[in-house]
């Protein structure tokens, strides 16, 4: 059963822009993200897709409109464990190890004592193992993006919110990354919205979401199975 997980109806953002000024960025959105949902956000740079991942995922509030998680509760109660971000600029912190980054999440939801087992069983999926110890800083970008993927799946967050992981990746690192997440993830009732700028990208996931002018059009698209 595809359960609800996010809801927004009639969702407008906008920002202060200037004296007496507003910015309308989003306006007029309805969307529905449910379990085990594939999505690709695209639109053109500033047309919102970042403003939108963080109303999804309860970092930001609308303007105007509703939004609820109808499988996973109240605003506060999201992230770490049931919602979790990638964020598009580098986002590990860098007095920590790697294993010790992706243990970061389950050490606030107080799961200390299995931790540092299930950091490295989600790092050994994404092909990480032997840079467990490794700083930040000694990690290529494609690596770095793989640890942030593999600390927002670490906790088995029902919903993946990824802000254009693969925008600064060449195209074979970003294809190597999505095959990655898509295999580690296939058959997983956890949902996935991607931010993206590459229509390689958006073109191996089910659905197909486009901002242009404030408003989001959904595409469906006929399903493509991972590599
Ligand atoms: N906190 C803010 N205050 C004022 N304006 C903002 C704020 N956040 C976003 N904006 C504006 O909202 C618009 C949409 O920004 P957003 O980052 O959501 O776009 P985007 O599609 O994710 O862009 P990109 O692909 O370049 O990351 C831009 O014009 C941006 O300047």
């Amino acid at each position: 059963m595809n359960e609800p997980l996010v809801l927004a109806s009639d969702i407008c953002r906008s920002f202060p822009n200037g004296k007496n000024a507003v910015l309308p960025v989003l306006t007029d959105i309805d969307c529905r993200v449910g379990t085990g949902d594939r999505v690709a956000l695209v639109g053109v740079s500033g047309s919102g897709k970042t403003t939108l991942l963080h109303i999804l995922g309860g970092l930001d509030e609308p303007t105007s409109g509703s939004i609820s998680w109808p499988a996973l509760g109240a605003r506060e109660e999201l992230r770490p464990g049931k919602v979790a971000f990638v964020f598009q600029t580098p986002s590990l912190f860098p007095a920590l190890t790697v294993v010790q980054n992706v243990a970061l999440p389950l050490l606030l939801m107080d799961k200390q004592n299995d931790a540092t087992t299930k950091a490295r069983e989600i790092l050994a999926k994404f092909e990480l193992l032997d840079l467990c110890e490794k700083l930040p800083e000694e990690l290529s970008g494609g690596q770095a993006q793989r640890v942030a993927m593999a600390r927002a799946l670490v906790t088995g967050a029902r919903l993946i919110l990824a802000d254009e992981p693969t925008g600064q990746l060449d195209s074979s690192t970003a294809t190597h990354l999505l095959d990655l997440v898509l295999n580690i993830m296939d058959g997983s009732d956890t949902a996935l919205v991607i931010a993206t700028h590459d229509e390689t990208v958006a073109a191996r996931l089910n659905t197909r979401w486009s901002i242009d002018a404030g408003q989001l059009r959904h595409d469906v698209m006929p399903t493509r199975k991972s590599a």
